[in-house]
């Protein structure tokens, strides 16, 4: 898939990995719309984007993932501003083990809201082109992490939804491919805040930090790089790929007997 002329929207795109993707898919000829609850930094962001890609290639609007409504008017809007949806990067998500409901609802169950809601508007079957999405994930989706499990359990998760829906989708013939990209730690806000959202676990940060010291910390632009070969890629489709520095490897899981 080229990607210059196609519509993509990004949520969590104010910052981090989110911002990556943005600016990757504008380098390559994209429109994108930046959905973020930070308004600040996302109308900051869009500025400077404007400046460097032209007024009409992003549209950034404040929007929560956790709303229902707030995603829906975020979707009509994007097909209303640039014509239609063709990449979905659902990538917003937060680390907080004291507040685990939060996490469950940002990291999963959004992701899983967020999707769906695409697939309506992306969906051969219900009057779209098709198209790519890519959920964030994370190696934490892989295997534990003993200092926040409740956020190595969203990232099963989200795993596990991408590759059943990715089969969904192929069986029912909607023309959109469903991957997920697994970082190890990358510098990012939320990288730099773990040790404060550790909850009662925080005692366990020096696991943290010898896997730190294992496996190392990707720059952003290090993720983004693999991430547009997972949109462009049209032969990927219900994939994980593993992305740390010494390595990018798509994820082979045990078979059912
Ligand atoms: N930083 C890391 O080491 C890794 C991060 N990830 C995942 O990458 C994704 C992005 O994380 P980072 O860029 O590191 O974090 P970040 O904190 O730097 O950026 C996340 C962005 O998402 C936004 N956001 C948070 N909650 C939101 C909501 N309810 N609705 C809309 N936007 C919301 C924030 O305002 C922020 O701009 C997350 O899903 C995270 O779990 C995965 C592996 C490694
Ligand atoms: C404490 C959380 C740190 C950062 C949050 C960030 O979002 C993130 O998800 C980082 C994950 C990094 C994980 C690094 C190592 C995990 C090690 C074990 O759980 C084994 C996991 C997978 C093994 C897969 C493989 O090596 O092939």
């Amino acid at each position: 898939m080229a990607l210059n002329g196609k519509i993509a929207v990004v949520t969590g795109a104010a910052n981090g990995i989110g911002k990556a993707m943005t600016e990757k898919l504008l380098q390559n000829g994209a429109k994108v719309t930046l959905l973020d609850v930070n308004e600040t930094a996302g109308k900051n962001l869009m500025e400077s984007l404007q400046k460097e890609y032209g007024q009409e290639k992003t549209l950034f609007m404040k929007c929560d993932v956790e709303s229902e409504e707030q995603i829906k008017d975020a979707f009509h809007k994007t097909i209303e501003t640039f014509g239609g949806m063709d990449i979905l990067c659902n990538n917003a998500g937060i680390l907080d083990e004291s507040q685990w409901e939060k996490t469950v609802s940002i990291n999963l169950v959004a992701v899983i809201r967020v999707a769906n809601l695409a697939l309506e508007q992306m969906s051969k079957l219900s009057g779209g082109r098709g198209g790519v999405i890519i959920n964030t994930a994370s190696m934490a989706g892989l295997g534990p992490l003993p200092s926040c499990p409740v956020y190595t359990a969203t990232k099963h998760g989200v795993i596990g939804f991408t590759r059943a829906m990715g089969a969904a989708s192929a069986a029912s013939g909607y023309g959109v491919r469903i991957n997920a990209i697994c970082p190890g730690f990358v510098q990012t806000d939320l990288f730099s805040r773990i040790p404060s959202k550790l909850g009662k676990l925080s005692h366990l940060d020096d696991l943290n930090q010898q896997l730190i010291e294992k496996f190392g910390i990707l720059t952003v632009s290090e993720v983004a790089d693999p991430f547009f070969e997972l949109v462009t890629d049209e032969t990927k489709n219900g994939e994980a790929l593993l992305v740390v520095p010494s390595r990018k490897q798509y994820v082979t899981f045990p078979g059912l007997p």
